[in-house]
């Protein structure tokens, strides 16, 4: 349980209530099909949550160059949309993103990223000269629709993740892990902050976040999906788009 201060605010997540995998599916599906929101809506204002999280605990003054990993599904898509962002926040940002979806919705941030002065790399970094390259990683690898393990194609970008020995930002999910369950008993990666978007799945209980920073992001929710999921979430600060749980 933990209590917490943020711009003068206490925000108590004790009675917070952690979606399952299937609700976080439905409730995804609901932003679509009953609220007509498009992908893209939704999709940028989670990345700009995502990227403000990052400025907010990892400024570019201190973490000048971000490398985003991004994969294939919508939490790859927050990925890119985050990295034009941190261009955006002054960061020199280089994106990783190996397997791509052939949608215009993924060619046109992609196309975007480019646009902003994104490096986009297709070989990685050995894990220890990565560190001469940047100061933080972004994990756009997986959301909550991941289930393990994780296949051939991708385990490099894991890897990477987990071995570079650099702050690691997870969005949504911690990517490898059990969106139920947590961290896997072996080679689990351990991010340094975690956004959680629109409402925290079960991964994101204290209990495994360790000393993990957490965010919530992603401050698009209609009243009506609030009710419907029993939603207990502390307000956002003013018009932040972003909101700490926990230190
Ligand atoms: N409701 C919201 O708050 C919104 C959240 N957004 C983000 O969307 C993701 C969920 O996106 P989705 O496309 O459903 O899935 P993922 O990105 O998690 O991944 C699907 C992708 O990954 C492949 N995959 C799954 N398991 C494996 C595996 N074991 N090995 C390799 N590859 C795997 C799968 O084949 C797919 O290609 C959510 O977390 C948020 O980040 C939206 O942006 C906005 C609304
Ligand atoms: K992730």
């Amino acid at each position: 349980e933990s209590t917490m201060a943020t711009s003068g605010k206490v925000c108590n997540t004790r009675r917070m209530r952690y979606l399952s995998q299937s609700e976080a599916a439905d409730l995804d599906k609901d932003l679509f099909e009953e609220y007509k929101f498009s992908v893209d809506q939704l999709m940028e204002l989670a990345g700009l949550s995502v990227a403000s999280a990052v400025a907010r605990v990892f400024p570019p003054t201190t973490h000048q160059s971000a490398l985003v990993v991004c994969g294939p599904g919508n939490n790859g898509g927050d990925g890119l949309v985050a990295a034009r962002h941190l261009t955006l926040f002054g960061y020199n940002v280089s994106v990783y993103y190996p397997k791509r979806t052939p949608k215009p919705l993924y060619d046109n941030l992609l196309h975007q990223c480019v646009q902003f002065g994104v490096d986009v790399i297709t070989t990685l970094p050995k894990a220890p000269e990565i560190r001469n390259d940047y100061n933080l990683l972004v994990d756009a690898l997986f959301g909550f629709s991941f289930k393990p393990p994780v296949r051939d194609e991708l385990k490099p970008a894991m890897d990477i993740l987990i071995d570079a020995n650099l702050p690691v930002c997870s969005v949504d999910i911690p990517s490898g892990w059990n969106v139920e369950t947590g961290p896997p008993n072996v080679r689990a990666l351990k991010p340094a902050l975690l956004i959680s978007l629109s409402a925290p799945k079960k991964c994101a209980k204290p209990e495994y976040l360790e000393n993990a920073k957490h965010f919530l992001g992603g401050r698009f929710l209609p009243p009506g999906i609030i009710e419907k999921y029993k939603l207990i979430l502390p307000p956002y600060p003013a018009q932040d788009q972003i909101l700490q749980l926990s230190c």
